[in-house]
């Protein structure tokens, strides 16, 4: 784990400054993990480490949320060899009009890939879809938690999070290595202690639609 904070601090994908989530939450710190595509082998090796947290036999497809996490995807997809499918954010208008691509039965099992979560919605968002398509999920392997909320806020919907590293442990071991100050630490620490996001707050949920839960 230690080997991975160092080589996403190295890349880049660890900002540090004033950025705004998608929630609309402000923060001292962003993980940027787009520019990890021009990392193959940290890919690959954070793709093994996700395959090695879940018990990725008890799923039948895997799906990225996209965009970010569709390249992760993929080599989970190859590495594992359970095909994947591909949520779309927008239908098309024309052609076939699907949400999902690839091909799936009525009741699959499908493991969820994502990079960052902060309140849930995004993972919540690729369900539903899924879910609409007839696809059963109940997990979600991500590589990073900001611990805002969002693993208790997908377990209300009936999703397990797991997670590679908490930003915690993090921030932790980039100080270890001195890559960070303790002032920075602290920094980051108090705005999560201090900035969860309530489930109540986030507007999208499988509860809404009986249908779907
Ligand atoms: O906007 C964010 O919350 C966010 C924070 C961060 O540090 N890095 C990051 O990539 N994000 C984006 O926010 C999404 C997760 O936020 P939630 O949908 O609130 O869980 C990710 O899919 C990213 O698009």
């Amino acid at each position: 784990m230690e080997s991975l904070a160092v080589e996403l601090f190295k890349i880049n994908a660890i900002k540090f400054g004033d950025y705004k989530t998608k929630v609309g939450l402000y923060t001292p710190v962003y993980f940027d993990l787009r520019v990890i595509i021009s990392y193959p082998a940290l890919m690959e090796s954070l793709a093994q480490l996700m395959i090695e947290k879940v018990d990725i036999k008890n799923s039948k497809l895997v799906c990225g949320v996209p965009y970010t996490a569709l390249p992760i995807a993929t080599i989970i997809s190859l590495k594992s060899k359970l095909p994947m499918v591909m949520r779309r954010k927008e239908a098309k208008s024309y052609g076939t009009k699907k949400l999902i691509e690839g091909v799936f039965s009525d009741g699959d099992s499908c493991l969820i890939i994502e990079d960052v979560v902060t309140s849930g919605s995004s993972i919540l968002e690729t369900v539903k879809d899924l879910k609409a398509s007839g696809i059963v999920c109940s997990d979600a392997i991500v590589l990073l938690d900001r611990e805002q909320g969002g693993e208790a806020f997908l377990a209300e919907n009936g999703i397990k999070m797991h997670s590679i590293l908490t930003i915690t442990e993090l921030m932790r071991l980039l100080l270890e290595r001195g890559f960070i100050t303790a002032e920075i630490k602290a920094t980051v620490d108090d705005y999560i202690a201090s900035n969860k996001v309530k489930s109540e707050n986030v507007t999208i949920s499988l509860k809404e639609d009986p249908c779907l839960t």
